[in-house]
């Protein structure tokens, strides 16, 4: 049976609204309005406000009832801080996020808008651009909310004055123009007399736009999405159950960039595995041939590999960061407790979770001004600023303006359960720059041996780890300290979030020269047994070394791509010819030799025992 494609899923046909401005701003009305004049308010609701209104003695419906009825229902139950409304048109279904203006405004409107495509911000045409109004632009481009429409509201009460209007534009545009929006659209409108909500205006002829609904069918959104960055959190495991079909296991989630297709590719993270995506189900259990962003299936994989919830599943030529130290924008949330450098809570990045310790705070943001306050030493309710954290477990993310579903994520107060931050990802943090370096008493004087590193390179199966299993053995065996170091086995642990792509064996080769050198400086012999197939990489293996005074000897277990192959002790080269394997050294991933080695190795050498011993006399240890 073929699996229906879906080809085109970009979900242009629903946009979603989130809403900025306090009550007195009309933005109940303006709900209301858009609901009303777009016939979508169910008959019973709309019959129960004019009742409502009639009995108050309004002469026109009171369309803030609306979503003040909502707002009744919330108070009841402290969940719902954000109400969704519902409508559609024949152009578009739209969701608007009602957040309350209330004294939670960053927490509501975090919540409501995070995934919101265009935010509308409110302006009184009497009271102009307020410090809200800049607070509500700011937190929109913070959000990364690509489209920006600002209604100057209550023009009736102007006069609907074209100058008025012009005023507010102009105080506005100069204020966004700091921020980071590309799309901004003004409409002079009055909620309360629909002008210019879903009919254009006849006083406001002058305005010669279109009207807030036009507006919102006509916004293009299509090319605000991410597309590219293949990124599938997985949120459950599906084992299978007897007789249900599935002879694998399955990972549900939602796709949260880019799009999977059967066939492809993937690595699952932090491990680093290859494997290739089997099949993939839609809702309902449909089968699909790919998926894309926003959407939410189940997928299952050509090899039993493991994979937790809170693992990722992405392209292997395309991954997101994976690290423990990040930088990011942090909006707090909590009236009890105060966010400052030691602090620790849970995060809650997409569907991982681990705990994290705020290692910096590099700034707090005066949301008025942009005025970065670099003495700050806390954020308290509402404020927002820059925190460096520190994460127990590696983190799979991306940079927030790349990705918004990969870019963020919440904190929690792990005594109480509350969200009490959400943070906006800027870029992994390389290093701590406030550490120094602690020196010690004991030279190399004092010890009983000077170690070395001895590098082994060459290519999977060339026979690195079983010479440096030979010299490690005879090394100890005659009293010296020594310690192999091999890639396969580093990556269970100290390397376990790295997988193969260049970035990544850059990193573990970075990782295994330190921790060589240190094994080296504290008098051992480091026996690195590594692919480490980039010349660059081994050369600063070499610097780190060097720099510290230490020895650094470079053995180049030069055995041919097709011996190598013909040996594969680990089946691994034929699951990288049967394509199983991606990025595999000397088939898909390439191998740099070394120009001027110490040492070189040939098949030729004899059995790994002698080249052993060969290696201990040159090096006349
Ligand atoms: N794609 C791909 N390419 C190369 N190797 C792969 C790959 N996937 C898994 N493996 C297994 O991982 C071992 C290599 O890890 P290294 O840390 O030595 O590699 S590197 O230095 O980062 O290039 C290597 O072990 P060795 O055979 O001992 O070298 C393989 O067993
Ligand atoms: N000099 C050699 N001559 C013949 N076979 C070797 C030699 N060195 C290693 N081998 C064999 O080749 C394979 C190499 O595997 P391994 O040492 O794990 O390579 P690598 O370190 O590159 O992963 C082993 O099965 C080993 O017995």
């Amino acid at each position: 049976m073929s699996a229906p494609t879906i080809t085109e899923n970009t979900r242009t046909d629903l946009l979603r609204i989130a809403t900025a401005g306090s009550v007195d701003d009309g933005k109940s009305t303006l709900i209301g309005r858009l609901l009303y004049d777009s016939k979508s308010i169910f008959t019973d609701q709309l019959e129960a406000i004019e009742r409502t209104s009639a009995q108050r003695g309004d002469s026109t419906a009171d369309l803030a009832l609306l979503t003040d009825g909502l707002r009744a229902e919330r108070e009841q139950g402290i969940t719902i801080d954000v109400a969704y409304r519902y409508f559609s048109t024949p152009e578009r279904k739209f969701i608007i996020a009602d957040s309350p203006g209330h004294v939670q405004y960053t927490r509501n409107m975090v919540t409501g808008a995070s995934t919101a495509d265009l935010a509308i911000i409110l302006v009184d045409a009497r009271k102009g651009v307020l410090e809200q109004t800049r607070r509500h632009a700011f937190l929109s481009s913070l959000l990364g909310i690509p489209h920006l429409t600002v209604c100057v509201n209550k023009m009736d009460l102007v006069d609907y004055s074209q100058d008025r209007y012009d005023e507010i534009v102009d105080e506005f545009t100069a204020f966004a123009a700091k921020l980071n929006v590309s799309d901004v659209s003004f409409i002079p409108i009055s909620a309360l007399r629909g002008d210019n909500v879903v009919e254009r205006s006849e006083p406001m002829d002058w305005y010669s736009g279109r009207s807030l609904l036009g507006h919102l069918e006509a916004v293009h959104i299509a090319s605000d999405k991410n597309l590219i960055d293949a990124r599938f959190p997985v949120q459950y495991v599906i084992r299978p159950q007897r007789g249900d079909g599935l002879d694998h296991r399955a990972f549900a989630g939602t796709v949260a960039g880019g799009g999977l297709t059967v066939g492809d590719k993937v690595v699952a993270l932090p491990g680093g595995f290859g494997t290739e995506v089997t099949r993939i189900w839609g809702p309902g259990g449909t089968e699909l041939a790919e998926a894309s962003a926003g959407q939410a299936v189940s997928i299952s994989l050509a090899d039993e590999i493991d994979i937790v919830r809170g693992d990722m599943i992405v392209r292997p030529g395309n991954r997101p960061h994976v690290g423990r130290d990040l930088d990011a924008m942090v909006c707090w949330f909590s009236e009890s407790r105060s966010v400052s450098v030691g602090d620790t809570f849970l995060m809650l990045c997409g569907t991982r979770e681990t705990r994290v310790s705020v290692s910096g705070l590099n700034y707090r943001l005066d949301v008025n001004t942009l005025h970065r306050d670099a003495d700050a030493d806390e954020l308290e309710l509402n404020e927002i600023g820059r925190l460096t954290l520190h994460a127990q477990r590696p983190m799979m993310f991306d940079e927030y303006r790349r990705n918004r579903a990969t870019g963020s994520f919440i904190l929690i107060d792990e005594a109480t359960n509350a969200t009490v931050g959400a943070g906006m990802i800027g870029a992994p943090v390389a290093h701590d720059s406030n550490v120094v370096w602690q020196e010690t008493k004991v030279t190399r004087e004092h010890r009983a041996y000077r170690g070395a590193t001895i590098w082994l390179t060459g290519l999977s199966g060339s026979g690195k780890s079983t010479i440096a299993t030979e010299l490690e053995r005879r090394l100890v065996a005659e009293g010296r300290p020594a310690y192999m170091l091999d890639g396969d086995n580093l990556r269970h642990g100290l390397n376990a979030d790295l997988g193969f792509s260049d970035d990544d064996r850059r990193e573990n080769i970075r990782r295994t020269a330190e921790v060589a050198a240190l094994f080296a400086d504290s008098g051992a012999v480091s026996l690195v047994s590594l692919i480490s197939p980039f010349a660059a990489e081994r050369q600063r293996a070499r610097e780190i070394h060097e720099a510290r005074g230490l020895t650094f000897v470079e053995i180049f277990v030069d055995t041919p791509l097709d011996d190598c192959e013909s040996r594969d002790p680990k089946g691994l080269y034929a699951k990288a010819r049967a394509g199983q394997i991606a990025q595999f050294t000397g088939i898909d991933s390439p191998y740099e030799r070394p120009i001027t080695p110490e040492i070189v190795i040939r098949p030729s050498d004899g059995p790994p025992a002698e080249i052993a011993e060969l290696i201990i006399a040159r090096l006349g240890m």
